[in-house]
């Protein structure tokens, strides 16, 4: 591709990652046994001062479940009679669990990359990790190494492999601090000591050896007195993998690129690569108490997909599995329904950029001003693809640059017919059910390609 997007460090990021698009956020752990939180709302759109006591996020299920008088507080006595959280490791048994099975529900959602947790704040380790002694899984609960299982299944099917690590919190091997909301002065409990830095560098360097990622995905920072470590670590990571990428949630050490997460952090979506990631529901892990009302459907899922694509960057889309091994139904429907999607459209998502600015008026409007539909602009060297949804009566103008596009060539991706024709401020397209919510293509050629 021409213009390569340059990392806030310089370095160039891979092109198969601004390719991509699209990858799969799984977090999977001993927190997917009880699977419960309150879906309350979406990180950066809910209320601070409840977020820790009323935390949506079912994998914190250990810090929330010890905030006296919290929901999950009084679940926890209830239905496990306040019994150690350890128990759920063991509890944990992944008896379904089939990886080919989910690695081929991911190719044909047109995800290329996939990203599992191999240690969240629980500390609990989906590997044989150096330094937990049993207190993994692979030699409790599920008896498997999972990160191996993952990456065999998804590398066989030609997807790059990344892994999940919280270097910034580990409620185990780190400080056990119960995290509320008036604990934000604390820095939320992040442990900083040396021992704990010498732990997390042991096992970042683990994961590297034995599965080369093709994403290092580190959340909450890093230890302080383990910064020092990092520019040696990073080197070793790329003279390992060259075609490696790093995220930005290392205490400002390096990125390849930038990452928000639901509405937090959505400065970050301007930079030369980003991604933004979230859960089909408002957890990352499993919550058995999401309802329908709590999770995208698939026109919802294709939307953010493509708009996020739109602004140059990739979505990475979470799937929280049960204990058992299985990805809840609702969860599936909606990968299946982007797999269906992506049979016609995928060639207007992967390896595409935006439109040059000024070339296209994001959003669009239909001709009678009756609110604009939904619109949204991709292009390669040859072609711009606008998706077009919620256009009233299957019309739109498409507000471009005169001279951009050449409307005579505009065709459907999935076969409708469409027809288009030159306008003053635009093209004005017409087809069947362009005002359906799930977005359609119409691909034109560019006037000048390159
Ligand atoms: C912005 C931030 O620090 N988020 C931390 C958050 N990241 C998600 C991908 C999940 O792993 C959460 O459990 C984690 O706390």
């Amino acid at each position: 591709m021409t213009d390569d997007p340059q990392s806030p460090t310089g370095r160039p990021v891979p092109a198969w990652f601004t390719d991509a698009k699209f990858g799969i956020f799984v977090h999977w752990g001993a927190y997917s046994v009880p699977a419960w939180a309150e879906p309350t709302g979406e990180l950066g759109a809910t209320d601070p001062e409840v977020w820790f006591a009323h935390n949506p996020y079912a994998e914190w299920y250990w810090n929330t479940s010890q905030i006296e008088g919290s929901p999950a507080w009084e679940h926890h006595r209830a239905v496990y009679g306040g019994r150690p959280y350890d128990d759920f490791l063991d509890l944990w048994r992944a008896e379904s669990f089939d990886p080919g099975d989910w690695a081929d529900l991911f190719a044909r959602a047109g995800a290329r990359y996939v990203v599992p947790t191999t240690k969240h704040h629980d500390g609990i380790a989906l590997w044989d990790a150096p330094g937990t002694g049993t207190r993994n899984t692979v030699h409790r609960g599920p008896r498997r190494d999972l990160v191996a299982d993952l990456a065999g299944a998804v590398r066989a099917r030609g997807l790059r492999f990344g892994v999940y690590y919280s270097g910034g919190l580990d409620w185990y091997a780190g400080r056990r601090a119960v995290i509320r909301h008036e604990d934000r002065i604390d820095d939320y409990g992040r442990p900083h000591e040396a021992a704990y830095a010498a732990y997390a560098l042991r096992q970042v360097r683990d994961l590297i050896d034995r599965y080369r990622p093709d994403v290092l995905w580190n959340d909450i920072g890093w230890p302080d007195l383990g910064m020092a470590d990092l520019p040696g670590m990073f080197a070793g990571y790329y003279a390992a993998v060259p075609e490696g990428v790093v995220n930005d949630r290392w205490d400002g050490a390096h990125a390849d690129y930038l990452t928000s997460e639901y509405q937090a952090n959505r400065q970050n979506e301007t930079a030369a690569a980003w991604e933004n990631c979230r859960g089909v529901g408002l957890s990352f892990g499993y919550n058995r108490n999401e309802g329908p009302e709590d999770l995208l459907d698939t026109a919802g899922a294709v939307r953010l997909l493509v708009d996020v694509v739109s602004r140059g960057g990739n979505l990475l889309l979470n799937v929280g599995p049960k204990a058992d091994g299985t990805l809840p139904e609702e969860q599936r429907a909606v990968l299946e329904g982007i797999a269906s999607w992506m049979t016609h459209h995928a060639a207007a998502v992967h390896a595409t950029r935006p439109l040059e600015p000024g070339d296209a008026v994001p959003g669009g409007e239909t001709a009678d001003g009756e609110g604009p539909p939904w619109v949204r602009w991709t292009r390669d060297d040859r072609h711009a693809y606008a998706f077009v949804a919620g256009a009233p009566g299957g019309e739109a103008v498409l507000k471009v640059r005169p001279g951009l596009l050449d409307p005579a060539t505009a065709a459907r991706l999935d076969g409708g017919p469409v027809s288009a024709a030159a306008v003053s401020d635009g093209v004005r397209v017409a087809s069947p059910w362009l005002d359906a919510p799930l977005p359609a293509a119409v691909r034109f050629s560019l006037a000048s390609p390159g």
